[in-house]
């Protein structure tokens, strides 16, 4: 007991959150919608997202610092044992996983295999988060809803759409909910701590990956050369390269005549001047860097 009689009125909470789930199950749209701002790339291509970004949802109650990972999935290459590298020692920090498992596909092996995989990360609260929503019936939601509730004992269990904007209020207020009671975390204004660099190159990376096909998405890097302000004008100059593995590879980023890296240009341009807030000159040049994904240097060199 303490000799304070008086109730705790200042119950602010703030801590960490990582979405876990299958490839394509909407982790980096949820994450995107709750915070408000394109932190993390979306992509209708599986396994797009390479890094832990953060995000950051301010509310009156609380701080929501989103952790977004890759999804999980059996390692077939480095680049794949390094991304489950990143997800193990992300989720053995956060206070909540959000697993998420979409409403419109049944459970399956690979959704009970990370629910098995969470059992690793004993000190995190667990929250099964059904999205997707707006793509199923309301039966199939309910049925899903049944079926996840069955896989543990969740500490909440939330019905989500991201795209539609369905009960992502909810959603939040039940993530802070499970949060320690502490001070802010990062200031107010601030909505990811991801460098400009590390935003710019997944810009272009989604922009490269529109309207591609199979392996392609497994095979991009970019990289930054140089960001420079000019003096004389209002105007951002950017130096970029895309790299691929393979010569045929090149060939379509590069598409005929450049039209395509054209059209690559021109969409990523248009993500990253609101971002800084100036007209933005994008060079990009195509490389090719040989089997890039399994040679521990090149990976190295390109950020990984
Ligand atoms: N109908 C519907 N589609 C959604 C919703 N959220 C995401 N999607 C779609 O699902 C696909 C995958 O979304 P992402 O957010 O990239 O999925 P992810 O889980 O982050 O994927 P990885 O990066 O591969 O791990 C995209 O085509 C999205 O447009 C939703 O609420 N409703």
């Amino acid at each position: 007991m303490t000799d304070s009689g008086t109730e705790e009125t200042n119950d602010f909470r703030a801590g960490f959150v990582s979405f876990v789930g299958r490839p394509n199950v909407g982790k980096s749209t949820l994450t995107n919608a709750l915070v408000g701002e394109k932190v993390a790339i979306t992509s209708s291509k599986p396994q797009t997202t390479r890094r832990a970004i953060r995000g950051i949802v301010h509310r009156e109650d609380g701080q929501l610092i989103l952790v977004d990972t890759p999804g999980m999935h059996r390692p077939r290459t480095l680049l794949g044992e390094r991304l489950n590298a990143i997800v193990q020692t992300t989720l053995g920090d956060v206070d909540v996983i959000g697993f998420c498992i979409p409403a419109n596909e049944k459970l399956g092996p690979g959704d009970r295999f990370i629910n098995e995989q969470l059992e690793s990360f004993p000190k995190a609260k667990k929250v099964a988060i059904v999205t997707k929503i707006d793509a199923a019936s309301r039966p199939a939601v309910a049925e899903q809803l049944l079926a996840v509730s069955e896989l543990r004992d969740w500490a909440a269990v939330v019905p989500v759409s991201a795209q539609s904007s369905i009960q992502l209020d909810i959603l939040s207020a039940e993530l802070i909910r499970l949060l320690p009671v502490s001070p802010q975390l990062y200031p107010t204004e601030q909505t990811t701590d991801e460098g400009l660099e590390a935003r710019i190159s997944e810009f272009i990376r989604e922009a490269a990956l529109e309207g591609v096909h199979d392996e392609l998405p497994h095979s991009l890097a970019v990289t930054i050369d140089d960001i420079i302000e000019r003096d004389d004008r209002e105007l951002v100059e950017i130096y970029a390269n895309v790299f691929v593995e393979r010569d045929s590879q090149k060939a379509i980023i590069i598409g005929k005549g450049g039209s395509r890296l054209g059209a690559v240009g021109a969409t990523a341009r248009e993500q990253i001047e609101p971002l800084i807030g100036k007209q933005v000159f994008l060079s990009l040049r195509v490389k090719v860097a040989k089997d890039w994904q399994r040679d521990p240097k090149q990976l190295g060199r390109l950020g990984f």
